[in-house]
């Protein structure tokens, strides 16, 4: 079966992308099955795509194979684009998807529906050794909601409502997040590239 290495330590995206790609004949590994331990990697960058070439560059170095790491995060209108590339740290360290998503909720207290929007961003990097950096990018838009509702996904998946649902996305099965996230807007791009994976 092929393989192909995701440069990322958050189990809710790890499952997503070994989902996806299993429906590709494609086996997705992450940073979770190695069996030497990787250090947390520093997301320096101000930008997704910098921090996503940074996560998909140092593990490609390191393992010397192609790596396809993504950096995501929810942007939020009322809050002029926050969390944004701090969403999975957005109430401290350490992550806690909970206190960020109650953090966002307190913020948003007071704020009418119809200046709720938001949406979820995700840029997908594949670095390969001698060769430039790709990119891709994916949205999904919707809204904040009042409360938290679903036990599905992970992150902010409980509070944010897809553009034309009322349920949430924590509500939503994984099938069908699968068919609007995000990260799946972005994964459709790569399908030349995954024809070309060996
Ligand atoms: O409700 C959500 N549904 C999603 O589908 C989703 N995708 C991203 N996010 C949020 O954005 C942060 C990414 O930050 P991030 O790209 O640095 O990833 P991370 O630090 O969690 O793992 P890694 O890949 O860097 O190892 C995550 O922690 C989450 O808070 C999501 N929230
Ligand atoms: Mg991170």
């Amino acid at each position: 079966m092929k393989e192909i290495m995701i440069a990322t330590k958050n189990k809710g995206k790890a499952k997503e992308f070994k989902a996806f790609f299993s429906k590709y004949g494609i086996e997705a590994k992450s940073l979770l099955d190695l069996d030497e331990p990787i250090d947390d990697i520093e997301e320096t960058g101000s930008t997704f795509e910098e921090n996503a070439a940074i996560k998909a560059e140092e593990i490609s170095n390191l393992l010397n194979i192609p790596v396809l790491s993504d950096d995501s995060g929810l942007e939020i209108d009322f809050l002029e684009g926050r969390p944004g590339i701090f969403s999975a740290r957005y109430a401290g360290e350490p992550k806690d998807d909970r206190k960020n998503y109650e953090k966002v909720l307190e913020e948003l207290k007071d704020v009418p529906d119809h200046e709720r929007t938001a949406r979820f961003v995700c840029v997908l990097a594949i670095a390969t050794p001698g060769e430039k950096t790709v990119f891709r990018k994916g949205y999904c838009e919707g809204k904040i909601g009042l409360e938290p509702r679903g036990e599905n996904g992970f992150g902010y998946d409980p509070i944010f409502i897809p553009k034309g649902y009322e349920k949430t996305m924590a509500q939503l099965s994984p099938d069908e997040k699968s068919k609007i996230s995000h990260r799946s807007n972005a994964i459709v791009q790569l399908e030349d590239w995954l024809k070309g994976l060996q």
